[in-house]
């Protein structure tokens, strides 16, 4: 809310107080709740509570035959008379928790509920969901009843001990009398059994079990068992090969891909279906550690490669980046004794039929990691009070000596008012009638110097107000916390689809952005004035509200420390170029090819886009997500991209053109692909913002300069080289010029919010970018010599053969390669007679039509 000084009196009747309030914050209930040290202790002692009740029991029974006529005599009344000895290790308590949990409770099964303070004290302790709450709870109040009624089943001749607690001997002499004791049995084995086939989903196989009982080899069962040997074979190596790529791995979960060599359903290729996570769950846990290929049995859902560094690997996994293309990879070996028959699996399958499609649901791309936690508000930090301070005598002082000051110039006001920002005051005036506003223009330095007062600002006339606008830096600043920005509710609720909260404005109202509408973003300022925390305050924000499929960045840093916190988050966010260690970049080599990289990326996002038919990024996804798009045939959830270069200037001095290029190509077509740009720079200069990087940048940032020509180089208008630095900036967007505080994110909170991540499961890799290789090198090479094949030639050919169809598109899209490298892949093809000449605009006849005749070929290749 604007504070007029028309409200003067009630702001000076209580200055006091309000500087009282910011000095000693006040400790709510609510922020006792949420301190971290708060949950710590409950779960300390919640695991108290599950040893106590352990050893309790323990002890309950091994002396309930002591200790329990004491507890039924005295009941409750046991903890205050006096002279009473029990034997259980816990004293009274133990024996009276002993004997109402297993003789009026459960019996045995109330071991059960140590489990639950076990799981509740761990995950509280730890800060994070080590074991899953909801689902322990699940088990121990159905494990409760069901044991309970079971042990009493059971033990029902026995007399002493009561195993199944009162509760589960009521429960079963109700079975008993419905039903019988025959029938109680029957109904707590198919308990059992249901249970059995929920949690493990065996397999039953009719043909096995005639054969168990007939134990002769019919004809069928020799087919099978013979069928069974050529899928083991099939099966050990591919899994060979899997372990030569070094390709790790990754479970996909979901019936229609359990068994990847059998399979021959139409639906194949669909995405494993994403909304009932529960049942695939039980299915198989992913755990937190990789799975080693030998954990996986025939049972479960198949293990398959993802991502590998290797180009050498197979062609469609190297276009696998996320679970929803994994099923590209299936590519069993092709039997020695029949190198002529097709192998099922490689035949394209048809589209599945609209109903098979809406039984599997929508496709969820976040279900990739589905454990994945988004950081918490707590783990940023106040940094003092959020609140503005206002020193009602410093806006009278001001005010006054402003109308003074235009007083002595012959400009007199009819109304002024005041709107206190964090760190500047805007004063906004509305000059008496005849008064020319090009005459309070004219006189903006010398009513600065009467003001004597750095940073001071003139805005006349402020845009679509009439009024003029003085701003005067304020004596106390505040901080804007990132904190209370990811915290807000215009940040929390909206649907941006990349939001960013850049800081506060004047009337300290947030500022809060979508990155993809920008769509691109420059940030210059002189050094020291809050460029790399503005960098930070952009990536948290993003941190915040994006799950790691939904959005990677690659992180240019010349500088090579300021983006380095974010290495932790490699397997999460971050992109990188195929065998790369590092997937941040500080070499300028490395810019120009992860820059061409992300052209690549971008026109082949377009040739998706082409074919599904599909204007922009968000199209595509939705449609992909309604599982519209077949990614058999290359289409997969597209993460959005953002691209940051923390010092660009260093880039363009190294690189010059070499860099200049590809980002302007990337600025002009990338944001309907979901590719977006952010770039900083400390030197402002027209050599470094060129005009076609400026044409390009529709929205820019500005911290504080040296001169009003860097801030015309960047804002296109003076007013930059006014502001007072540390995080004070002028934000250029939509044709508006705003002025902001800067939210402030320290490195220690950008630490945590990395770490937090980075500790969780991620990716195998980094996402890959696609491979750039400079085609000034490929130019160079002879076409026709195939003793210097392309180190993708393999691949390529697999791929070809395998679709059966002779598409260069198709080597570009899948390879994630350039144009000119799939041409010259299907010149090499050509030649090596993998397929035939070219067609115009026909696809390629493939001769090849096996793998196995394939590999005959390749072997015999010079
Ligand atoms: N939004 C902000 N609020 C409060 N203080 C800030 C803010 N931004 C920056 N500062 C202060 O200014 C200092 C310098 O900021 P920062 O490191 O972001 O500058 P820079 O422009 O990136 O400098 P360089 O170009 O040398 O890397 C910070 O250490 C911090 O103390």
């Amino acid at each position: 809310m604007a504070n007029t000084l028309k409200k003067k009196s009630k702001i000076s009747t209580d200055p006091s107080t309000k500087l009282m309030a910011d000095k000693t914050p006040e400790v709510t209930v609510n922020e006792v709740v949420r301190d971290e040290r708060t949950s710590k202790f409950i779960g300390v002692l919640s695991l108290m509570i599950c040893v106590f009740l352990f050893v309790s029991f323990t002890s309950y029974i091994f002396s309930w035959q002591e200790d329990q006529d004491k507890v039924q005599q005295f009941g409750a009344k046991i903890f205050s008379t006096t002279d009473i000895k029990v034997a259980n290790m816990f004293g009274v308590l133990g024996a009276y928790v002993g004997y109402a949990f297993i003789y009026n409770g459960f019996g045995i099964a109330s071991y059960l509920l140590c489990t639950f303070f076990f799981v509740f004290g761990v995950n509280l302790l730890f800060g994070k969901k080590v074991f899953r709450l909801a689902r322990n709870l699940k088990y121990v109040l159905v494990g409760l009843l069901v044991l309970s009624v079971t042990f009493a089943y059971v033990t029902q001749s026995f007399s002493g001990f009561s195993f199944g607690g009162s509760i589960g001997n009521i429960i079963y002499q109700w079975f008993a009398k419905w039903l019988g004791n025959f029938g109680t049995g029957c109904i707590l084995f198919a308990t059992f059994f249901c249970y059995i086939i929920w949690r493990f989903n065996p397999k039953f196989s009719f043909a096995k079990l005639k054969k168990g009982i007939s134990n002769s080899m019919k004809e069928d069962d020799k087919e099978e068992i013979l069928d069974e040997k050529q899928t083991e074979k099939s099966t050990s190596t591919s899994e060979k090969e899997k372990k030569e790529d070094g390709a790790k791995l990754i479970i996909a979960t979901g019936n229609t891909l359990k068994n990847t060599t059998e399979s021959k359903s139409e639906d194949d290729w669909i995405v494993p279906p994403s909304t009932e996570p529960d049942e695939q769950l039980e299915l198989v846990d992913l755990d937190e550690e990789p799975i080693e290929e030998e954990d996986i049995e025939d049972d479960e859902p198949f293990a398959i490669p993802i991502e590998t560094n290797s180009p050498k690997a197979n062609p469609v996994n190297l276009a696998a980046k996320n679970a929803n293309d994994l099923v590209l990879d299936i590519q069993p070996t092709l039997p020695e004794e029949d190198p002529n028959e097709v192998p099922s699996s490689i035949i394209v399958n048809p589209e599945p039929t609209q109903a098979e499609v809406e039984a599997l649901g929508d496709y969820e791309p976040t279900l990739d990691l589905r454990d994945y936690q988004y950081p918490t508000v707590e783990m940023l930090e106040a940094h003092g009070s959020d609140k503005t301070i206002h020193d009602p005598q410093e806006l009278e002082d001001n005010k006054n000596q402003i109308i003074t000051t235009l007083k002595n110039y012959d400009i007199s006001i009819q109304r002024i008012s005041a709107t206190v920002g964090p760190t500047v005051t805007l004063y906004e005036i509305v000059p008496a009638p005849g008064v020319r506003i090009s005459k309070i223009k004219n006189l903006e330095d010398d009513i600065a110097l009467s003001l004597a007062a750095l940073g001071i600002r003139i805005i006349a006339p402020i845009p679509g107000k009439g009024t003029i606008g003085i701003e005067v830096p304020n004596v106390n600043k505040s901080i804007v916390s990132m904190k209370s920005l990811i915290g807000s509710e215009k940040f929390q609720n909206n649907k941006f689809s990349l939001p960013i909260a850049l800081g506060k404005k004047i009337n300290n109202e947030n500022f809060i952005v979508d990155l993809a509408t920008m769509p691109h973003l420059l940030m210059a300022g002189a050094t020291g004035q809050g460029k790399s925390v503005g960098v930070n305050a952009i990536l948290v924000s993003l941190l915040y509200k994006k799950h790691p499929s939904q959005l990677k960045f690659v992180l240019v840093d010349p500088k090579k420390v300021e983006l380095s916190l974010y290495r932790v988050i490699e397997k999460h966010f971050l992109a990188k170029l195929p065998g790369e260690e590092e997937a941040i970049i500080t070499d300028t080599k490395k810019v120009i090819a992860t820059l061409n990289a992300l052209c690549i990326e971008m026109d082949n996002r377009y040739d998706l886009l082409k074919e599904a038919g599909c204007r922009n990024i968000k199209e595509y996804n939705e449609k992909f997500v309604h599982r519209k798009l077949n990614p058999l045939k290359g289409h997969q959830f597209l993460p959005f991209i953002v691209l940051v270069i923390d010092e660009f200037a260093d880039l363009i001095m190294t690189a010059g053109k070499e860099v200049e290029m590809p980002i302007a190509r990337l600025a002009q077509l990338a944001r309907a692909v979901g590719i977006h740009l952010i770039i900083a720079t400390q030197r402002p200069s027209v050599n470094i913002i060129t005009g076609t990087i400026k044409a390009n940048f529709p929205a820019r940032i500005a911290f504080k300069v040296s001169s009003k020509i860097d801030s015309r180089t960047i804002l296109d208008a003076g007013g930059a080289e006014q502001l007072i630095g540390k995080g004070d900036m002028l934000v250029s967007y939509n044709g508006e010029i705003t002025r902001l505080q800067c939210a402030f994110v320290d490195t220690p909170e950008v630490d945590s919010v990395c770490e937090y991540i980075g500790d969780q499961r991620g990716y195998p890799d980094a996402f890959l970018l696609p491979e750039y290789i400079d085609e000034k090198e490929l130019e160079s090479k002879d076409n026709n010599d195939l003793t210097d094949r392309d180190s993708l030639f393999e691949d390529a050919a697999k791929l070809i053969v395998a679709n059966q169809m002779g598409s260069t598109s198709l080597i570009q899209r899948r390879l994630k390669l350039g144009y000119n490298r799939a041409g010259r892949l299907m010149d090499q093809l050509e030649m090596a007679g993998v397929v035939g000449p070219n067609l115009g605009s026909k696809a390629r006849e493939v001769l090849m039509k096996t793998e196995a005749e394939l590999q005959v070929l390749l072997d015999n290749l010079p």
